[in-house]
């Protein structure tokens, strides 16, 4: 589990000093995998290196399973090797090295216990790389880089897995192949994960949860299904509606279908019923790890205009007026 109980953390810059995390109150229980979403600057990465204890909070307490984090550098080092693994953007190899050593230099960093060689064979089968043992980091694609970056990660057994941005130097498609990997590693292992990112498809495809950061507070902190039904805060919103219609039109509406029994049939029926005319601007699907929502976005004319949504919000439908 890792808790932030008030933490901020301020930098000194020549003339001033800049808070890069305020009054951050914060839970991640063991087994979640949880995104931190923010635009560039938004101090994401400050709470990371706080979670590994690379650096220290200016106030508040940080507990890493059970163990607070205070200025002792033994203890977060320690943790780092026992309980954190972490995969980054550029994946950080060694060059020099086989995929096989570079995975035998985590456990040997972190003294590994048991047969280094046995567990070295073994990772290279969870990350699907048993064929590239003997290859240098330079032969190997960006996804199989990520792949080493992994074994590494879980080298040593961690109990959570930060990962900064570990894909956003990957095509979408070898994107989407590390965040099925990431699962299959979690439904086996039940590791927390804690996954850095201003992307949007990883929270779709990898989280359950999601923690929103703007200029050093968290902003939302909710399950996905609600970010994408009801965001909250202005960062969620332009995040989300960047992937969504732009134009403003209007008498535009966006018709959100998030529950197993809101179907196309109640729109039919609540054009018949009312008399409406719809003009259907754009519709799209959003595949969440476990389940799907619906967006439909249409303009809707007549006079019965009210009655018609008020009919659609009756049988389970979201209805907002659109406006960017
Ligand atoms: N060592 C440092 N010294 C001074 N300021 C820093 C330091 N590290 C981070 N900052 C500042 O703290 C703020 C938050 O930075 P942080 O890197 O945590 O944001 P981020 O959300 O991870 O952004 P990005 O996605 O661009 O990495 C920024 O204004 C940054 O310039």
């Amino acid at each position: 589990m890792i808790e932030f109980k008030s933490v901020n953390k301020i930098f000194d810059q020549k003339k001033s000093k800049l808070v890069a995390l305020r009054d951050i109150n914060l839970t991640i229980h063991d087994g979640e995998i949880v995104g931190i979403l923010g635009y560039s600057g938004a101090g994401k990465s400050t709470l990371v290196r706080l979670i590994n204890g690379l650096i220290q909070p200016t106030s508040g307490e940080i507990i890493v399973n059970k163990e607070s984090l205070s200025t002792d550098k033994r203890k977060a080092i320690d943790r780092m090797r026992h309980t954190i693994g972490m995969i980054f953007q550029h994946f950080n190899l060694i060059h020099s090295m086989t995929v096989y050593d570079n995975i035998k230099l985590a456990l040997d960093i972190a003294k590994y216990p048991s047969d280094k060689h046995t567990r070295i064979i073994e990772l290279l089968d969870l990350v699907g790389l048993s064929d590239k043992k003997d290859s240098y980091p330079k032969t190997l694609s960006g996804g199989q880089r990520q792949r080493v970056g992994i074994g590494r990660a879980l080298a040593n057994h961690p109990s959570i897995l930060l990962c900064d941005e570990a894909t956003s130097a990957l095509d979408s498609k070898t994107a989407l192949e590390i965040w099925d990997l990431l699962k299959d590693i979690h439904s086996k292992t039940n590791i927390t994960i804690v996954f850095i990112t201003h992307q949007i498809e990883v929270i779709k495809a990898l989280c359950d949860r999601v923690i929103v950061m703007d200029q050093g507070s968290i902003v939302e902190d909710t399950d996905v299904k609600s970010l994408f039904v009801s965001p909250q805060s202005s960062v969620s919103k332009s995040l989300l509606y960047a992937e969504k219609y732009e134009q403003n039109l209007p008498n535009l509406y966006e018709l959100i279908y998030s529950h197993k029994n809101a179907d196309e049939t109640i729109l039919s029926n609540c054009i018949k019923t009312y008399g409406i005319d719809v003009n259907i601007k754009y519709a799209k699907t959003l595949k969440l790890k476990t389940d799907s929502i619906g967006f439909l976005y249409v303009q809707i004319e007549g006079l019965n205009q009210a009655q018609a949504i008020e009919y659609l919000k009756q049988h389970q439908v979201e209805v907002n007026p659109y406006v960017f």
